[in-house]
Formats: C-alpha cells, sequence, structure tokens
C-alpha cells in the first residue's frame, strides 16, 4: 500500500447471515459489495449514501470491529484483519446519536477519562478538553452531568471524545445526526478548521445528508446497496449533470398529481413531489429548457396552480438520482437478499 494512502480497501464485502425468527430459515444480506476505494492522507472524504446502504458495515469493517467476509483493507497502511491492535492505535471513531460516557459523570470528567484511556497526561488532556470545548461551543457545559445534555450537547461532547488523541484517521459516522440546522454547522465548521489545522490527518465521515457532504468533503464516494456507484470531488460529480435543467416548481394543488403524465412528456428525465405544509414541491429535471412550456401546460391540465418556480444549479442528490433512478428517501431501509 502506497505510503500517502490513508485508506484502501480490495475487492471487500460483507454478507450478514440473518432470519426474522427461529422457525424462518437463514438467508444471507449483502451489505457491501466488491468496494475499492483509496482514500489520501489528509482528505476528508465523505460516504454519501441512504440509510442502509452499507456505510455503518464499511467504517466497522475499517474500524476494526467487523470482519469482511471477502476483501481486504488498510488503515494507515496496516491490514486492519491481520494488524487490528496496530490500527486500533491510530484511528478513533465517532458515531453520531451514540450515548457514550458515564451519565452521572460531567462532561469534563467523561472527556478526561477517555483522553486517559489513550495514555494522554492528565494536564494535557485538561488543556485540549478546554480548548475543544470552546471551539464546539460546549465550554460553560463542562461541568454538567452527562446525563443532563440535550442531544445536540451530548453529540458536540462525542466529537470532542473523536478529537482528542493523538490519531492519523478520524471515522465519523452520522456525526450530524438527529442536530439541529445550528448545532450541524457549529460541528462542520469546526470538522473543517481541524483538517485545516492538521493536513496530515485523514477524516473519513458517512452522511446521508447531501449537503453536508458537499459542503465538507473534497471527495465523495456515493453508496448504495453495498456498491460504490461514484467516487469524485462534488464538483467533478455534478458536472456529469451539466446537460440537464433543474427546476423546483411550488404549487397549490389538493391532492398529488398524475406524475406519469409528465414522465410521459418527451425530454423529462425526473419528476419528484412531496407534499409541504401549504403547498407541493415539485422537483424536475429536463434536457433541455423549452420542455418547461409543457410541464406547465399539463400543470394547468391537472389543476394545480405554479406558486413559484425556480431554475436550480445541479446538486448531489440530482447525482444520486441519475446513478440510482431514484432518490435517496426513495430507496432507503431496502434490504439486499445476497443472490
Ligand atoms: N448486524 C447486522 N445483522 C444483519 N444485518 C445487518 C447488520 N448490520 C447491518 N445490517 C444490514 O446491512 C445493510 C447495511 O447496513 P449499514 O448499517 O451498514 O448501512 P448504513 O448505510 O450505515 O445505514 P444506516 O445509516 O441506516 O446505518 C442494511 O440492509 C442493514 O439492515
Amino acid at each position: 500500500m502506497s505510503q500517502n494512502l490513508a485508506v484502501k480497501t480490495e475487492n471487500l464485502g460483507r454478507i450478514y447471515k440473518i432470519r426474522n425468527n427461529r422457525k424462518e430459515k437463514q438467508r444471507e444480506l449483502l451489505a457491501l459489495e466488491n468496494v475499492n476505494l483509496e482514500i489520501r492522507e489528509g482528505e476528508l472524504f465523505g460516504l454519501l449514501g441512504p440509510n442502509g446502504a452499507g456505510k455503518t458495515t464499511l467504517i466497522k469493517i475499517l474500524t476494526t470491529l467487523l470482519s469482511p467476509t471477502s476483501g481486504r483493507a488498510w488503515v494507515a497502511g496496516l491490514d486492519v484483519t491481520r494488524q487490528p491492535a496496530e490500527v486500533r492505535k491510530r484511528i478513533n471513531m465517532v458515531s453520531g446519536g451514540e450515548t457514550s460516557g458515564y451519565g452521572l459523570l460531567t462532561v469534563r470528567e467523561n472527556l478526561w477519562m477517555f483522553a486517559q484511556f489513550y495514555g494522554i497526561p492528565s494536564a494535557e488532556a485538561n488543556r485540549r478538553i478546554k480548548t475543544l470545548a470552546e471551539i464546539v461551543g460546549i465550554a460553560d457545559r463542562l461541568n454538567t452531568k452527562s446525563s443532563d445534555l440535550s442531544t445536540g450537547l451530548r453529540q458536540k461532547m462525542n466529537i470532542i471524545r473523536g478529537f482528542l488523541t493523538d490519531l492519523e484517521v478520524l471515522f465519523l459516522d452520522e456525526p450530524t445526526l438527529g442536530l439541529d440546522v445550528g448545532a450541524s454547522r457549529d460541528v462542520r465548521s469546526f470538522i473543517r478548521r481541524w483538517m485545516d489545522e492538521n493536513p496530515h490527518r485523514t477524516l473519513l465521515l458517512t452522511t446521508h445528508y447531501m449537503v453536508e457532504a458537499e459542503e465538507l468533503c473534497d471527495r465523495v464516494a456515493i453508496i448504495n446497496q453495498g456498491r460504490v456507484l461514484a467516487c469524485d470531488t462534488p464538483a467533478r460529480l455534478k458536472q456529469n449533470l451539466r446537460h440537464e435543467i433543474f427546476f423546483q416548481v411550488w404549487v397549490d394543488a389538493s391532492r398529488l398529481l398524475d406524475e406519469y403524465a409528465f414522465l410521459r412528456i418527451n425530454g423529462v428525465k425526473h419528476f419528484h413531489q412531496s407534499p409541504e405544509e401549504d403547498s407541493l414541491r415539485l422537483e424536475i429535471s429536463l434536457e433541455e429548457e423549452a420542455v418547461l412550456s409543457e410541464i406547465i401546460y399539463e400543470l394547468t391540465a391537472q389543476s394545480a396552480r405554479i406558486l413559484r418556480l425556480e431554475k436550480r444549479e445541479p446538486t448531489l442528490e440530482d447525482v444520486f438520482v441519475q446513478l440510482v433512478g431514484q432518490r435517496m428517501e426513495e430507496v432507503e431501509n431496502v434490504a439486499v437478499p445476497a443472490d
């Protein structure tokens, strides 16, 4: 493995054996299939995919918590199956929504305890806890019992735990899961700043938030049903969509529209509708702008009055739709039994 690769996987696969109840015959579920990734030292790399895509499974293999059923993986140049103890010394991992730590201990005590597990001298640990708490915005909560923290504050504590140690590769599994907009923004800007200040460290994060992947990551791998479908910078991934035109339309409609009538129109690539509080939001992509007039004609035919119409730039969600044919929320929780 090249010196400059922080993570490499070669035909990595994982099959889970499952059965819903004791009477049912065991079946196999293909959670990862032939995953080949190379993440360079210093990269902030994102694994983007819907729930059930295999992101956590991949992170668990890379952090030595789970064995692959096929293929190989290396972290910091070390084989995760053959040298797990060595790998663990060089990494850290935080999962969104985890309930780590002891509720009776304060935030400071919990973090100090974790620092001791990693052998960080006490004074140095206290200094790092103070600095990180200030950056993340929980300095005023260091003496609060962790059981009294809100979800967002607990997640910030977990994030600090991940960044306390001297590591080479950090794995963040859904770091902003369940956080409100403000807390997510704080966590994202902290992650970016940490990467900028530590150019030799590598960060692999999983997310099913498109904006997170787009805003934060140097490169993104789009993963669905255990397979990596595309891997590149967000800008280059979106470049593949330069021949499509995207519109968002809000209409005043009392019921869902007949979407097949829109999909039948020549030049319509994608049509998706989602009800909002007082309107219906339509996501439409077209081969050329001229097709818009036929869309408007069909809306009128279906008695939907246009409230707002916006042309917009492509996003990673559009890239996902192009690759999979569906939006991320449409494919969530689809289990894939192995052949
Ligand atoms: N321990 C397990 N036993 C059986 N099946 C599992 C197990 N863990 C995960 N799976 C299944 O493997 C597939 C991939 O799950 P995984 O948790 O890796 O996906 P994910 O992309 O991280 O999604 P999520 O965000 O929902 O965790 C899913 O179909 C899931 O139901």
